[in-house]
């Protein structure tokens, strides 16, 4: 594509800028990748300025430069206000704006994202439709899985996975929007048709720094919907309607709004609900119908993901014995909830809360379908909001039996500190220990299970690895919990 072609793309641009016109062969944000051709484009990241590395890519092939700063070199260099918006335009436009024609649901919220992308990957197969998921476990093509670094890339792979799904033909991407993308305007250039947003609660304080400054940014994905002059397709907006975060979101689109709920009136409600080991059971009342839902899901925080599922497949047209069928069959989501069993008299849980709200939900769920009691393993990750560590200590020792604090992804931080934060307000000593080793604290726990206890280990989930300092060393928890249920078992 023409470099004149490509800046076509960005309004903010000085279009009466002279340069001899090239031809674009890719885009490139790190100067390592630079091939012959390229527009490379300078992020001013958290770590490193990309703006040193315009020699490099320069000498790399680059045959032209996106800059924040006037910059002295032998190909022509375009500057902007916002480099990482202007990359999102970019691309968006180097792809061939390829969310024009994929039809995608943009999922936001603290916690509940990558379970609500995974039920509409149910809804919409069982309906035929061949979807792709982007999301904090992978990127998903059809049945083709690839790993992924963040829950929602960087403007540049965003464009181009959403080109290769367009190429796979697929029919129905769904993804996770971080509030970190939103606020770093990775999602700029998506064409949303339906938005979710789940809930808000403490999460990333270390970025966003206020709870206000966190709700503006999932407030984004609804102030964006529709506003593209791309395709004029109809836009709906799913909001939880029990969160004290739905007024504010209602006011940040002008596009339909289909609430879901359970406590106030809304569009798509749950009804009787019954929750148990086994699962959930509940009558499910929608504008087109109702039906009852039989789930394999457990606890009262599945039943909203299941609503905000339910209200989404609805916009999208999905008939309601489909999304039945989808909901009664989805077996759980990799990771969230999973039960590690060998036949052992105990239960074993393995979930991905790492966040306050998130470990009281499984938490209290855990206490209501345990027969007898509950130890938790969990710990909280380094280079991350420390506000959070005493509040999630402070939980796991009100709602759990009994708790062993751990390490979970320490990346540069100190462990044994992370830990400290995490306790230095509690006081009853003897509703907990401290293990650092994560592998010795998960053996420690299911040692001390007995018949009809539960042991939760919460924070890691799905992730096969646990990173510290730099390096990520082969770890999962549903691996190491069945070493030792062996081992307790011999
Ligand atoms: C804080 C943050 O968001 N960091 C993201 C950011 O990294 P960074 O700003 O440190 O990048 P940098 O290393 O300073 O590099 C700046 C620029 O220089 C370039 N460079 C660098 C070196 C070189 O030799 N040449 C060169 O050109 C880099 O390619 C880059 O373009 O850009 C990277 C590439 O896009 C991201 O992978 C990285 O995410 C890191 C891994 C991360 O942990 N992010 C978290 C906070 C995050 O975004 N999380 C949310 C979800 C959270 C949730 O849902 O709970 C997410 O969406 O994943
Ligand atoms: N709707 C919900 N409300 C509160 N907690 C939930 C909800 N759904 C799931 N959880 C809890 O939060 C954890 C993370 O769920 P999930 O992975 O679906 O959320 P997420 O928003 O994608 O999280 P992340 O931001 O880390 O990607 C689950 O393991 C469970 O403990
Ligand atoms: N997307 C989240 C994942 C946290 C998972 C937890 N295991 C941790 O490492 O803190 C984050 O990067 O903050
Ligand atoms: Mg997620």
């Amino acid at each position: 594509m023409k470099l004149k072609e490509l800046l076509s793309s960005l309004s903010f641009y000085n279009r009466n800028s002279f340069f001899k016109d090239v031809e674009i062969s890719d885009i490139a944000i790190d100067s390592r990748e630079v091939k012959h051709g390229c527009l490379f484009i300078c992020i001013n990241g958290f770590t490193v300025d990309g703006h040193q590395y315009v020699d490099e890519a320069v000498n790399n092939g680059a045959a032209a430069i996106v800059a924040e700063q006037p910059i002295n070199c032998s190909v022509p260099v375009i500057n902007v206000q916002d480099t990482n918006r202007a990359l999102a335009m970019l691309a968006a436009k180097f792809y061939q704006y390829p969310t024009d024609k994929l039809p995608l649901i943009g999922v936001t919220g603290t916690n509940g994202k990558t379970t609500i992308t995974y039920l509409l990957e149910k809804i919409f197969n069982t309906n035929n439709v061949k979807t792709g998921i982007i999301g904090t476990i992978q990127t998903k093509i059809g049945n083709q899985v690839y790993p992924i670094e963040n829950t929602t890339p960087n403007a540049l792979i965003l464009q181009r996975t959403f080109r290769q799904m367009i190429d796979a033909n697929v029919e129905q991407t769904i993804m996770e929007v971080s509030s970190h993308a939103l606020d770093l305007g990775r999602v700029y250039g998506c064409e949303f048709d339906i938005a979710i947003f789940t809930n808000l609660s403490q999460d990333h304080l270390d970025y966003h720094k206020t709870l206000d400054d966190y709700l503006h940014a999932k407030s984004l994905l609804f102030a964006q919907l529709g506003n593209s002059y791309h395709n004029n397709k109809k836009k709906f907006a799913i909001i939880n309607q029990d969160d004290s975060a739905c007024r504010i979101l209602k006011r940040s689109t002008a596009q339909e709004i289909i609430t879901y709920g359970c406590k106030n009136q809304a569009d798509v409600m749950a009804s009787n609900i019954t929750l148990s080991a086994k699962g959930s059971q509940f009558r499910l009342i929608t504008p087109i119908g109702n039906i009852v839902v039989n789930s394999k899901l457990i606890g009262m925080f599945n039943v909203y993901n299941m609503l905000a599922a339910t209200a989404a497949a609805i916009a999208a047209n999905i008939p309601l014995t489909i999304i039945n069928t989808a909901m009664d069959n989805i077996q759980g989501v990799d990771g969230r909830f999973e039960t590690v069993s060998l036949g052992q008299s105990f239960g074993v849980i393995v979930d991905y809360a790492h966040t306050p709200d998130s470990l009281e939900n499984v938490l209290q769920t855990s206490k209501e379908i345990a027969k007898r009691k509950v130890y938790v393993v969990v710990g909280c990750g380094g280079d991350r909001d420390r506000s959070k560590r005493p509040l999630m200590a402070a939980i796991a020792i009100q709602y759990a039996d009994y708790a062993i604090f751990t390490s979970d992804n320490p990346r540069t931080e100190d462990p044994n500190l992370i830990i400290e934060d995490m306790i230095i307000e509690l006081t009853d000593t003897a509703k907990f220990e401290v293990i650092v080793d994560r592998k010795k604290a998960i053996n420690k726990a299911i040692q001390y299970a007995s018949n009809d206890d539960i042991v939760l280990i919460a924070g890691k989930g799905h992730e096969t690895y646990q990173q510290i300092g730099h390096v990520k060393y082969d770890f999962d928890d549903r691996e190491i919990a069945r070493e030792a249920i062996k081992a307790k078992e011999k």
